[in-house]
């Protein structure tokens, strides 16, 4: 069941020449994790503000909890959307302890049931004993989880988060993503957070929308938008791509960096594009090899190294165990693994 549904939303910003957003549509089911990802400046603040009711765009429609709050007619104040929104800096009140904090949110319940609730959220966000001090006395991870507390104190039908991890030291950020994560699938709740970082979304959530100059590229699993990414830019946006170019050919493709024995057969076109991850080219080890070229730079990546290397005028990255020697120059004789090759699009 759908928690969240977006149809054509389209925002341009006054004095704009582009919109900021342009016509994106996606939904997020119940009790799921949405990961908006994008560059800076690509418009993710922009929707998450326009879904939380602080913006206004000219055209579009949401659907919450199967309830119309925004639509060319309606369009629902913030405090009546029953959204819980936590801040990249997390707007702590800082004069106010924990637990004032936490019920701020949950005023209007009766003392005994904010203390039940206030205590629910303070045992799911593992912040038992912090419940006295104030916001300055908090690491930043238990600042957020306060954030996190009282934004879902109220139990709101969605959990919007900005950037929840860009104000953590980097050693932090591991153990905060899987604690957010737990947090939110323990509370029930329907969350989407906005990050430009793709540890961030692979690691915490359960499916990834990328949005690009305000335009939605691609919604999917982690998996979907690693192993078959829409166009090049989505692939290059979760890790090394190498982005091929070829004709289809009687038992195969014929590439620029020679010829793959690809199963093509549902392919209708000349131009086709193919996306090779590093790790799915290996050398080979026997006479049979698809592909033949010279080492250009080894980029030592711990466990792997990542090899750069020339095939007449392409250029192809693959991704070599640490034990294998490869040095500048060395000419090598690949094979990759067709079952994992992804096609683009042909023309
Ligand atoms: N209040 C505003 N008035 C005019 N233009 C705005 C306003 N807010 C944002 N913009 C523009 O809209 C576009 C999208 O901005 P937005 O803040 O939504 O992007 P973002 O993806 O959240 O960026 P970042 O990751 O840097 O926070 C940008 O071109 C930005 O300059």
């Amino acid at each position: 069941m759908n928690k969240l549904v977006l149809s054509a939303i389209t925002k341009t910003y006054n004095n704009a020449k582009e919109s900021a957003i342009e016509d994106v549509s996606f939904s997020i089911k119940k009790g799921e994790i949405l990961a908006l990802i994008g560059e800076s400046g690509c418009g993710k603040t922009t929707l998450l503000r326009i879904i939380a009711g602080l913006e206004l765009p000219e055209q579009g429609e949401i659907l919450l909890d199967n309830q119309t709050i925004l639509s060319e007619r309606i369009s629902f104040a913030p405090e009546k959307r029953n959204i819980g929104l936590v801040f990249q800096d997390y707007a702590l009140f800082p004069h106010l302890t924990v637990l004032e904090n936490i019920q701020y949110g949950i005023h209007k319940l009766r003392k005994a049931d904010s203390k039940k609730r206030s205590d629910e959220v303070i045992r799911i966000t593992g912040l038992e004993g912090m419940e006295k001090k104030f916001p300055y006395q908090l690491s930043g991870g238990q600042q957020q989880r306060v954030a996190l507390a009282r934004s879902l104190a109220p139990k709101p039908q969605i959990l919007l988060l900005d950037e929840p991890f860009s104000n953590l030291d980097e050693s932090l950020k591991d153990r905060v993503r899987i604690e957010l994560r737990d947090i939110i699938k323990s509370s029930n709740t329907t969350a989407l957070f906005v990050t430009h970082d793709t540890k961030d979304a692979l690691s915490t959530a359960d499916r990834i929308a990328i949005l690009r100059n305000g335009r939605l590229q691609q919604v999917g699993d982690p998996s979907d938008l690693y192993h078959r990414p829409v166009n090049s830019y989505v692939a290059n946006f979760f890790g090394k791509a190498n982005i091929i170019k070829g004709n289809q050919v009687k038992d195969g493709c014929q590439t620029s960096i020679g010829k793959l024995p690809l199963k093509m057969e549902e392919l209708d076109g000349n131009h086709i594009e193919l996306c090779i991850r590093p790790e799915d080219i290996h050398l080979a080890n026997g006479d049979s090899y698809q592909i033949e070229g010279v080492v250009r730079e080894i980029v030592f990546q711990g466990e792997n190294q990542l090899v750069n290397i020339t095939i007449d005028e392409e250029q192809l990255f693959v991704k070599l165990d640490k034990k294998i020697k490869v040095k500048d120059g060395d000419l090598l004789r690949l094979n990759v693994d067709c079952e994992h090759v992804h096609v683009l699009g042909t023309s």
